[in-house]
């Protein structure tokens, strides 16, 4: 049954992509998506470009410490947006997947709250800035150690294997993580299980400064599901309508029971590491343009113009309602005011200690509150 709806193949030679730089569609099947689903996916990558911006304002109007761009790999992340089964299926993102997070429906709101550690965080600002979560969403918090996240990724799917809950869990994270041991005991263990995961790397070439080159011999990182016993799906992940229709046939075949599988989406991050990174010192500015033009926004744009579905007021239209949407939500997560310093102590443990008892009295009375 799997077989007789399969569109693609693993391990191929290029990256599977089904628009071309033109915008042309170059897909073996005819493309089933109705307007309103190829407007949707446009729609949020352009939310997630002006997020994108907007977080890294704060940080250079010294609002937040921290910010990290993600422009370059919204055709992937919106594509696993509108593929999982929103609240239901599970998602174990990393730092780079705030654009993803607001298409799934995590509000904005509670985004800047996290950024700005006001009370609009439901995690009462106790994580870094672009670490959301969403529990209603069934989001796990981004987690900061590598590839920490992808151990816990395979613990859930085999938790819903065993329970038979039908939910799939989809784990994102860099083509750095994949050098680090928890990803292959995560990996492993999932194929071992017949877990019902699948891990996406977010391959954008760079672990910081340090090249793919460096971190790998494999010609690619698809290939690596081989070892595994899984299959590894090679994905332009900057068309997103290849991402779309990949990772919907990879969802649904792991949900149908077949195990886990890997997808490699081949994406570039066009800005720094985070704002804290000077890429100028390690990859030069040909390179960065050269990736431009394959920019995942223009070329889906060039696509809709083709079918009819794009015009300059339609952007024009979008781009203000997403902006004043933005704003409003802005306003709101600053206007709930800072976190109260105590709130550190919360949620320790079902039942505070001693010790937290008396350092948050400590903290008081050093606060004077
Ligand atoms: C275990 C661990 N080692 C080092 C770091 C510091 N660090 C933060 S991001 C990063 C690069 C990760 O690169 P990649 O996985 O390719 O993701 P990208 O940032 O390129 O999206 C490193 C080394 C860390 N957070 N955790
Ligand atoms: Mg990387």
């Amino acid at each position: 049954m799997i077989k007789d709806t399969q569109r693609f193949e693993p391990f191929t030679r290029d990256p599977i992509a089904l628009v071309n730089e033109h915008g042309e569609w170059v897909g073996p099947f005819d493309l089933d998506l109705d307007e309103e689903q190829l407007r949707a996916l446009y729609r949020d990558m352009v939310a997630a470009r002006l997020l994108d911006e907007r977080l890294l304002l704060l940080q250079r109007s010294g609002k937040t410490s921290f910010a990290m761009e993600a422009a370059g790999h919204e055709g992937i992340q919106i594509a696993i947006a509108h593929t999982v089964k929103r609240g239901f299926d599970w998602l174990f993102p990393y730092y780079r997947d705030h654009g993803m997070l607001l298409a799934l429906g995590v509000p904005a709101v509670e985004i800047f709250g996290e950024t700005l550690a006001t009370r609009a965080d439901p995690a009462k600002g106790r994580q870094m800035p672009n670490h959301p979560g969403s529990k209603p969403l069934n989001a796990f918090t981004v987690a900061s150690p590598i590839a920490s996240h992808i151990p816990p990724a395979t613990g859930a799917a085999i938790s819903a294997k065993i329970q038979n809950t039908g939910q799939v869990v989809v784990t994102t994270f860099g083509d750095g993580a994949t050098s680090e041991g928890d990803w292959h005991a995560g990996v492993n263990f999932a194929s071992a299980q017949g877990a019902p995961v699948v891990f996406v790397v977010e391959n954008n070439r760079y672990a910081i400064s340090v090249d793919l080159q460096k971190q790998t011999g494999s010609e690619n990182l698809a290939v690596k599901a081989k070892a595994y016993g899984m299959p590894g799906y090679y994905l332009d992940g900057m068309d997103v309508l290849a991402s779309y229709y990949v990772m919907q046939e990879v969802i649904e075949r792991t949900r149908a029971g077949a195990g886990p599988a890997l997808v490699e989406a081949v994406v570039y991050r066009y800005g720094p590491h985070s704002s804290a990174d000077d890429d100028r010192l390690y990859r030069p500015k040909e390179e960065v343009e050269h990736w431009k033009q394959r920019d995942p926004l223009e070329r889906f744009r060039r696509f809709l113009e083709r079918q009819e579905l794009w015009t300059p007021e339609w952007e024009a239209e979008l781009r203000e309602a997403a902006e004043a949407e933005l704003a409003r939500a802005l306003e709101e997560a600053e206007a709930a005011g800072p976190v109260p310093e105590a709130w550190m102590f919360d949620d320790v443990y079902a039942e505070p200690l001693w010790p937290q008892i008396e350092q948050r009295r400590l903290l008081e009375e050093e606060l004077g509150a």
